[in-house]
């Protein structure tokens, strides 16, 4: 007798949409108890899997770089593991880097003999943030595709923007993918395993790509190549202030080339408690205290995501909040006191 396939659902949406945030709601639904999470991340310092707030055996890490380009394999490898390992699983929701298109990863599945076979493509859930969604969809063809090719598409942070934008963006992904059921992401449904069920029972086929007539790899290239992940590293605590001061420099500074701030801080102020630092494009979001460490290891790290990005500006700037004035580097005091005191400094 042929076992039950288990559900494969794909989370994606642009760098700092909400994703992570999404996930975390999700997992506290009881009917996702039977569920694995597995998180593909963009960026040397890895800092999505810690935040996710699940029992970490749940919660699968694939290695640096994007799922559609150099990880696929270990995507294949993961699901074909899972798959042998747990007998009671019922659900697999992989959560996607902001970069990647979702496509490829569908095609890697269900090309595959074995997997096409365990596992049935439940849905493809994309998260378009309400802020910055206009001007990414835009400027990045990524979130164009991601877009056109969901089944569901969740809008977050309504909370923050005017609500006539809001209702524009709308208008704009029912024209991209008028198929696609528009969720806010602050319907019930949205943090619940209702969000995959669509209704259509499994996918023939993978969706088609948004309007790429060409071959992937070409038309997206190397992710790698065109998108800079600095990751910052500090091991000693950083006062609250010097850490506010960095990101506002950094976003006012840089604000145009970055797409994403993410990490985690120790303070002087509460070095057994991080600070959970988050940014997307310009939009700086309130910094959140973490109750622990959540792999017990202290230290800051930062992951700056960018287009075009000055790397050395970026850990000049960093390094002199740091307190770690490098030669030719300003000191944290000089720098609050006059910011156009860095070299290098460009209008
Ligand atoms: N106010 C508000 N903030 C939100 C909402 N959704 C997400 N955020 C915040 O947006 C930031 C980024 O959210 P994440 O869930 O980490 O985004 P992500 O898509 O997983 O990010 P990457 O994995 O880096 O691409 C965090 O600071 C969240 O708290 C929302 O609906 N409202």
């Amino acid at each position: 007798m042929e076992s039950t396939p288990i559900a494969l659902d794909i989370v994606t949406g642009f760098l700092g949409a909400g994703k992570t945030t999404l996930i975390n709601r999700l997992l506290k639904d009881p009917t996702l108890a039977d569920t694995a999470v597995i998180i593909n991340e963009f960026g040397v310092v890895s800092i999505d899997h810690l935040l996710v707030e699940q029992a970490s055996d749940g919660v699968i890490e694939l290695g640096d770089g994007c799922l559609c380009c150099t990880v696929r394999g270990a995507l294949v490898d993961t699901l074909a593991a899972l798959a042998g390992r747990a007998q009671k699983l019922r659900r697999v929701v992989v959560e996607t880097t902001g970069l990647a298109d979702p496509v490829p990863v569908l095609q890697a599945v269900m090309a595959h003999p074995e997997l096409s076979r365990i596992y049935r493509i439940e849905s493809v859930v994309t998260v378009v943030d309400a802020v910055n969604g206009a001007a990414t969809l835009d400027a990045h063809d990524e979130a164009l595709s991601q877009v056109a090719v969901a089944d569901r598409l969740i809008l977050t942070k309504g909370d923050l923007g005017p609500e006539e934008d809001r209702q524009v963006l709308i208008r704009r992904m029912a024209t991209l993918n008028p198929k696609a059921e528009i969720l806010d992401a602050r319907a019930p449904e949205a943090g619940s395993a209702a969000m995959f069920e669509t209704g259509t029972g499994t996918r023939a086929a993978p969706p088609p790509a948004a309007h790429h007539d060409h071959d992937h790899a070409h038309d997206h290239g190397h992710h790698e190549e065109r998108f800079q992940s600095v990751s910052l590293t500090h091991d000693r605590p950083m006062p609250l202030a010097a850490v506010e001061n960095f990101l506002d420099l950094l976003t006012t500074q840089q604000g145009e080339h970055i797409l994403r701030i993410k990490g985690l801080v120790e303070t002087v102020e509460e070095p057994s408690r991080p600070l959970l630092v988050q940014g997307a494009q310009r939009l700086l979001h309130a910094p959140e205290r973490l109750s622990r460490w959540p792999d017990g290891e202290r230290g800051t790290r930062i992951v700056v995501i960018g287009q075009a990005l000055d790397e050395d500006y970026v850990r000049r700037i960093f390094s002199a909040f740091a307190g770690q004035a490098a030669v030719d580097t300003p000191d944290r005091t000089a720098l609050e006191h006059n910011p156009l005191a860095i070299p290098g400094f460009r209008a």
